[in-house]
């Protein structure tokens, strides 16, 4: 029987979040997944953006260099299904296996094990068109039916804005909290606040903001240019009470490992200590 017919307009009649209770029980959601017995995630943590193209996919991938760096078991979990990136960025082309307890991830030749869309379709190039729906289905099956086995870390790169696919993650993965990427563009900035309002409104802990194409270093004088204007980032962690956790700069050197699908192979000090704010 559904709730509508239940309820009666007078039943609301001096309670506290009368006109809301649909909102909230949205809100609370279901209960959270669990995982199988082979798999133990110490922390998952979810990387969002206001909008898309800020490097968010970048930022999941260095913050797993980062964690990897130190000697942590980490892994991605590809939660953009439209837009899948990580596999491309390691060179990973192979299909995924499963066996009778979920789906294997692949693992990097830096020992990043990753799942991601792109692993399970016959051709990498073939189009996701799926309803909402599937594909948060898809992004669940990922956190709970994945033998991630034992992880410190597992980094969740997530489709940009504030749709279902985060929507299904912040109710239903239980998640550490998340990492907002920006970028020094106002546009960009105005919509990430956005991201920090969901996150708000559903008591999804904001760990921290990453700044990417805060600056490009000039080669010859070592000069750092705002090639997408002045930082604002610091008013923004201010008006909210989050820690910024990196600036990464334009770097033509990371995005020349990505496009040679290279990945692995990035070691850059623009996520140093990044541990101690998490
Ligand atoms: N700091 C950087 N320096 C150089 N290149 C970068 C940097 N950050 C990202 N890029 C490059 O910009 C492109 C877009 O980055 P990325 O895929 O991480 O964005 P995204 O926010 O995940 O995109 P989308 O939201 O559309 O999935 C990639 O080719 C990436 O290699």
């Amino acid at each position: 029987m559904s709730t509508e017919k239940e309820c009666q307009p007078s039943d609301c009649e001096g309670c506290a979040s009368a006109g809301n209770c649909g909102q909230e029980q949205q809100m609370k959601g279901p209960e959270k997944l669990v995982t199988g017995p082979s798999t133990e995630i110490k922390h998952a943590i979810a990387i969002v953006s206001g909008k898309g193209g800020v490097g968010k996919s970048m930022v999941t991938a260095l913050m797993a260099k980062r964690m990897k760096t130190l000697g942590k078991k980490v892994g991605i979990m590809d939660a953009d299904i439209t837009g899948p990136s990580i596999p491309k960025m390691y060179g990973i082309h192979k299909k995924a296996m499963a066996n009778e307890e979920g789906m294997i991830p692949e693992v990097t030749s830096d020992g990043t094990k990753i799942m991601s869309i792109n692993l399970l379709l016959e051709n990498q190039e073939d189009p996701v068109i799926w309803r909402s729906p599937i594909i948060t289905g898809v992004v669940q099956q990922f956190y709970k039916d994945v033998v991630w086995g034992d992880l410190d870390y597992l980094f969740i790169d997530m489709p940009p804005g504030t749709g279902d696919v985060p929507l299904t993650v912040f109710q239903t993965v239980p998640i550490d909290g998340i990492i907002i990427v920006t970028s020094p563009q106002d546009l960009v900035r105005s919509v990430v606040e956005k991201s920090i309002n969901m996150a708000e409104v559903m008591n999804v802990p904001v760990l921290g903001l990453v700044e990417n194409y805060s600056y490009l270093k000039c080669p010859d004088c070592g000069k750092e240019i705002a090639v997408f204007g002045e930082s604002k980032i610091e008013e923004l962690a201010k008006k909210h009470k989050i820690p910024i956790l990196a600036k990464v700069p334009i770097d033509a050197n990371i995005a020349e490992l990505v496009e040679e699908e290279r990945f692995a192979e990035v070691s850059v000090p623009y996520l140093d200590g990044v541990e101690k704010l998490i």
